[in-house]
């Protein structure tokens, strides 16, 4: 029997990945970085829906992919209301409240509506997107801040925190529904889960709120100095934001996005760019000290993963000092593209139902 043939898009703040499989086998995998200096071209993300579109088309174009016979086209899901986990098809109120979205912009908005735009050029294929970083199954304590004013949310990289949770799993013949799990990925945001068998019962708000500071965001940063710098006159309020999320953590101290390339910098001896890389280490591994007291020390595993998983010095460095809480687990890189596409076929196959959005 001839398999569904699934595109997956995966928009990132710092790469655009697309995947074309053939049922659950990989034909064409492809992921493209971008540089803080390039995008730093574009006002708003929803300016680089062209460019990343463009980017898109011409990769599958090189490779020479056969278009027509794609059944479904699957996005990286964005900024939509909290939902819970699962496939979702493209319709015209997600499109909505993606586009008008309360919260600030994020990459992944643009997965959806390339989904949905490449879906419609092509005769019988569908669009959907799959455990969109609004996944929301936080505990109710944890949705308590520090003021009525405020409500934490769960924005994350629910995708790949659930992919690489259930892998995990099945690799020591559990189900994912019975085990407590910490879960961190380490991509231009980063993102600490708790995950209570099954449930992601707290998690930083990765996008611009809290947690360690990452490749292109500030994390948490102290509320009453950050108040006084809005009100000094300095910065207009969308340069600040920028610093938030886009142009903080690593891009602030070091002027790149590229954890890869902070790397290669602390082994060559600069001294500054290891300090600060040992800083976002030490505070990832705070956030995983944090979640396991959300698990109340029951935690089965550690799993690391995203692209900064690949460097063993910063792993390590966040290893050596949480290693006493559970066993840790690597996964290097994401299980993302094919977390779409499987979510996709199965949808296809009638193997689990599509969720209305
Ligand atoms: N081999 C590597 N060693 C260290 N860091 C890496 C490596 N490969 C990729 N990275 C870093 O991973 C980050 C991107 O992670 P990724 O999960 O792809 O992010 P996103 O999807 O958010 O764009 C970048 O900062 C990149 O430099
Ligand atoms: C918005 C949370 C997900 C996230 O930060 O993704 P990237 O690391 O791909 O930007």
């Amino acid at each position: 029997m001839e398999e569904f043939r699934i595109l997956a898009i995966n928009p990132g703040s710092t790469s655009t990945k697309i995947a074309v499989f053939n049922g659950t086998n990989p034909v064409f995998v492809r992921t493209i970085t971008h540089s803080t200096e390039e995008l730093s071209g574009f006002d708003k993300i929803t300016d680089q829906y062209n460019f990343r579109k463009e980017i898109i088309y011409k990769q599958l174009e090189e490779a020479g992919i056969e278009m027509d016979s794609i059944r479904a086209v699957v996005g990286r899901g964005g900024l939509t209301k909290p939902i819970p986990s699962g496939v979702y098809e493209v319709n015209e109120a997600m499109k909505h409240d993606m586009a008008n979205s309360p919260m600030d912009e994020h990459a992944s908005n643009l997965g959806g509506f390339i989904a949905d735009d490449i879906a419609k050029s092509l005769p019988n294929a569908r669009a959907f997107i799959a455990d969109p970083v609004v996944v929301d199954e936080l505990e109710p304590h944890a949705r308590v801040s520090g003021h009525p004013e405020f409500a934490r949310k769960s924005i994350f990289h629910a995708l790949n925190q659930k992919a690489i949770a259930r892998q995990h799993a099945k690799s020591i013949m559990r189900k994912y529904e019975d085990l407590n799990l910490i879960v961190v990925h380490l991509g231009g945001g980063i993102s600490v889960g708790a995950h209570r068998k099954g449930q992601v019962v707290d998690v930083n708000q990765a996008l611009d709120g809290e947690g360690p500071f990452s490749p292109e965001r500030s994390g948490t940063l102290p509320s009453a100095d950050l108040v006084r710098l809005c009100f000094s006159g300095k910065y207009t309020q969308k340069e600040i934001l920028t610093m938030i999320k886009g142009k903080g953590g690593l891009a602030a101290f070091l002027g790149t996005n590229s954890a890869y390339e902070v790397e290669q910098r602390a082994m060559a001896g600069d001294e500054y760019a290891k300090f600060i890389f040992e800083a976002m280490a030490f505070q990832v591994a705070k956030a995983i000290g944090a979640m396991s007291t959300v698990l109340k020390g029951e935690v089965d595993g550690i799993l690391i993963t995203g692209g900064i998983a690949h460097g063993k010095w910063f792993v390590n460095q966040v290893i050596e000092r949480v290693y006493k809480i559970g066993p840790v687990h690597v996964y290097p890189g994401e299980d993302e593209m094919r977390a779409l596409a499987v979510n996709g076929l199965m949808v296809l196959k009638g193997e689990i139902e599509v969720k209305e959005y």
